[in-house]
């Protein structure tokens, strides 16, 4: 899983797809479509690049990548957050899946943030199905029992940051030409009461969350089970204190304790 996160945030995701085949000898890959029905692909290769969400399985390591798939800047638009949420619903019930990867099939965007087409010169009915449905991606993503990484492999302003956000853990290319952050307050769009959260937490990681991701490569690598044993054993107690921080449930007004 290093080597899949490293080639991920050089932006080499055909290598990817290499790498994830030759671990899962050629048939690990599933798709997922809106309707949540899931095809085998009998060989390495990437959906039909009508599906706005690409997902393939890593069967050995129950590791499953996602592709935001909308060109041209993957904004999140009403059809994107459904069907990312249909994927996610899929994927938490799937018990051979025990992490994710979040990242983006579109060269040098993670995501634009919010589809700005579906905030304007819309009836009110469909900013609140909007509304609904960006909240529900947050609390999908965020309340997760799923291992989650946002592999960051292009810009991610607005939406696309808060996105990230929710993942356990991001890892970003470093490349001068992508940018993140919170551009859309310049736009007068202020972000929920629950960005506070996310952002207590990214900023004020405890020690031990680095070596929780370590130990999660470690773990869903099947090649290395010593190990992991290993690991998980040396460090059982931080282990449990870094899960037990991403997946920490959010109470608004107990949020002081991130401080
Ligand atoms: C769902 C997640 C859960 C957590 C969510 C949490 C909280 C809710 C959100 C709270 C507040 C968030 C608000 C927003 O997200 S508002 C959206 C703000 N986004 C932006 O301002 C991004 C603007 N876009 C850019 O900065 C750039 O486009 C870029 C992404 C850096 C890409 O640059 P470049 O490669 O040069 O492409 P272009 O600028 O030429 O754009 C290509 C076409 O894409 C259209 N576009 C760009 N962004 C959006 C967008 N957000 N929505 C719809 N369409 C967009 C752009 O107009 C171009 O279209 P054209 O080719 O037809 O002209």
């Amino acid at each position: 899983m290093a080597a899949v996160l490293r080639k991920l945030i050089q932006g080499r995701l055909p290598a990817l797809a290499g790498v994830l085949c030759r671990r899962s000898g050629n048939e690990g890959h599933l798709f997922l479509n809106s309707s949540g029905s899931t095809l085998m692909q009998p060989r390495c290769g990437y959906s039909s690049p009508t599906e706005s969400v690409i997902v393939e399985m890593d069967k050995a390591t129950g590791v499953a990548l996602l592709k935001l798939n909308i060109p041209p800047v993957n904004s999140l638009s009403l059809p994107l957050l459904t069907e990312l949420a249909i994927v996610l619903d899929k994927l938490e019930m799937d018990k051979h899946c025990r992490g994710l990867i979040l990242t983006s099939a579109v060269p040098n965007i993670f995501s634009a943030g919010l589809n700005l087409f579906d905030m304007m010169d819309k009836p009110n009915e469909h900013y609140s199905e909007f509304w609904r449905a960006v909240q529900e991606i947050w609390i999908k993503l965020y309340g997760s029992s799923l291992a989650n990484i946002a592999a960051i492999n292009g810009s991610s302003p607005a939406g696309g940051c808060l996105l990230a956000l929710c993942s356990d853990y991001r890892i970003m290319a470093n490349n001068p030409h992508f940018t993140i952050g919170l551009n859309e307050t310049r736009l007068g769009i202020v972000a929920p009461f629950w960005y506070d959260i996310l952002q207590w937490r990214v900023h004020h990681p405890p020690p031990c969350l680095h070596l929780f991701v370590m130990a999660l490569v470690f773990r869903l690598h099947v090649h290395h089970p010593s190990a992991m044993t290993k690991v998980t054993r040396a460090y059982s107690t931080e282990l449990k204190i870094s899960v037990s921080y991403v997946k920490q449930p959010i109470n608004w007004r107990s949020h002081e304790i991130y401080k």
